[in-house]
């Protein structure tokens, strides 16, 4: 196999970090690779729903290993526990079977180490672009001055094309610019994880992929933790290192995990002509398309 090594000096909240890419030169795909401890650790993960008419196991021994910096696809039918997983992961949810680490520290409820970004990103209406930004910068620098602060929110509006709009009300623009801001706000909080659930899925198509664009770009620039819910195999394949396959519920698990790894930084065009494209898509819609049958049957 040949192999490149990559390194790159990378600027974040004001340190200079070296980022190093092993880049095997191709792309291949497999069951899983998820004995290698992780940053974040989901082990035996389980989610039981009790209700008056009965109990009904949704997730069932869910396991999955993330490496710190790795952007992970969830992807599976509707209704299989995905929001369920990532809510679990955020502490909105509670486990009942299983544990979740990350970073070395259970999970149990939500904390400022992950921050969540769904299709709504819940803006505060009465605020500014800016000022919806500055409240997760005044938690991540109480101690700098107001000029500080002040830069630090511009850094992080400009590569999301937010310099423009800083002073407009949030909740008054568009939702492409909308789900901007809830990303911005979500990565300025420097979050040892982040979680998203169907973040472009209320998009039409051109935003969503300026959205997708903007993703990648501020994944290669911040090398952030990332789960990530969807819906659509090519955004899947255009963002992650891994896609991650549901098995459909009940009792849903991990059923196939295919590993993407087209170089970085990405470009969109390059990743739909690469030779391994077509293959990779047709692997994940035989697994959709099997758990379908199963299903059936
Ligand atoms: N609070 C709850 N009580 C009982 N059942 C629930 C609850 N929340 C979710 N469920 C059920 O758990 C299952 C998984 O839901 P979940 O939203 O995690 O799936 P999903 O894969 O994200 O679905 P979709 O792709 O449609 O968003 C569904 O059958 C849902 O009805």
């Amino acid at each position: 196999m040949h192999c490149r090594f990559v390194g790159q000096l990378c600027w974040f909240d004001g340190v200079v970090v070296v980022r190093c890419v092993i880049d095997s030169g191709h792309v291949v795909a497999e069951k899983g690779r998820d004995n290698m401890s992780g940053f974040v650790e989901f082990s035996g993960v389980g989610k039981t729903y009790r209700e008056s008419h009965g109990q009904t196991v949704i997730v069932e021994n869910f396991d999955l290993h993330i490496a710190k910096g790795e952007c992970v696809s969830l992807l599976g039918h509707s209704g299989c526990g995905k929001s369920t997983i990532l809510t679990m992961a955020a502490g909105l949810t509670a486990i009942t079977d299983g544990g979740i680490l990350v970073d070395g520290h259970g999970v149990d409820g939500p904390g400022p180490d992950r921050r969540v970004v769904f299709s709504l990103p819940g803006l505060l209406p009465w605020m500014t672009v800016f000022d919806n930004v500055m409240l997760s910068v005044r938690q991540t620098h109480p101690n700098a001055t107001s000029e500080e602060r002040e830069a630090i929110v511009d850094g992080f509006l400009h590569p999301l094309g937010l310099s423009d709009v800083r002073d407009h009300k949030a909740t008054e623009l568009a939702r492409g610019i909308q789900q901007r801001v809830g990303i911005a706000r979500a990565v300025a909080l420097n979050p040892k994880m982040l979680l998203l659930d169907e973040p472009f899925a209320l998009l039409d198509a051109e935003d969503r992929m300026t959205l997708q664009d903007l993703l990648l770009d501020l994944h290669w620039r911040h090398h952030l933790t990332t789960l990530m819910i969807t819906r659509d195999i090519d955004e899947a394949l255009l963002i992650s290192d891994r896609v991650v396959l549901m098995t459909k519920g009940p009792k849903a698990t991990v059923g196939k995990i295919v590993d993407v790894q087209f170089d970085r930084p990405r470009v969109r065009a390059k990743i739909a002509t690469h030779p391994q494209y077509a293959e990779l898509r047709r692997q994940i819609s035989a697994f959709l398309e099997e758990q379908e049958r199963i299903d059936a049957a």
